[in-house]
């Protein structure tokens, strides 16, 4: 089942330098393993914003919801979830 997500970032500006590295650090981590299992095989900056346009590949809405909810960022996220299905026009 194929997901598209958009992820908008919103870190409090006075969240302390060190504890914002970590956070971004560990969401980096996160998001390559992701990627290296293959459920999460787009991932596109939003030009202009602190925010991007994902697609993940999973088998069930559950999964999915435990995919985001293990992101690191997942308390600063505001996360839009359009599920996706074949176009007839497809070629
Ligand atoms: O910077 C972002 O868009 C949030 C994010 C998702 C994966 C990652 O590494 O950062």
């Amino acid at each position: 089942m194929l997901f598209h997500v958009r992820m908008d970032v919103n870190l409090p500006p006075d969240l302390d330098p060190a504890v914002r590295a970590d956070l971004v650090s560990r969401e980096k981590a996160r998001a390559v393993e992701l990627q290296e299992k293959g459920v999460w095989p787009q991932l596109w900056r939003i030009v202009g914003e602190y925010a991007n346009f994902s697609i993940f590949d999973v088998s069930s809405n559950d999964e999915l919801h435990d995919l985001l909810t293990s992101l690191p960022l997942f308390p600063y996220l505001k996360i839009q979830v359009t599920p996706l299905a074949t176009h007839p026009s497809k070629i």
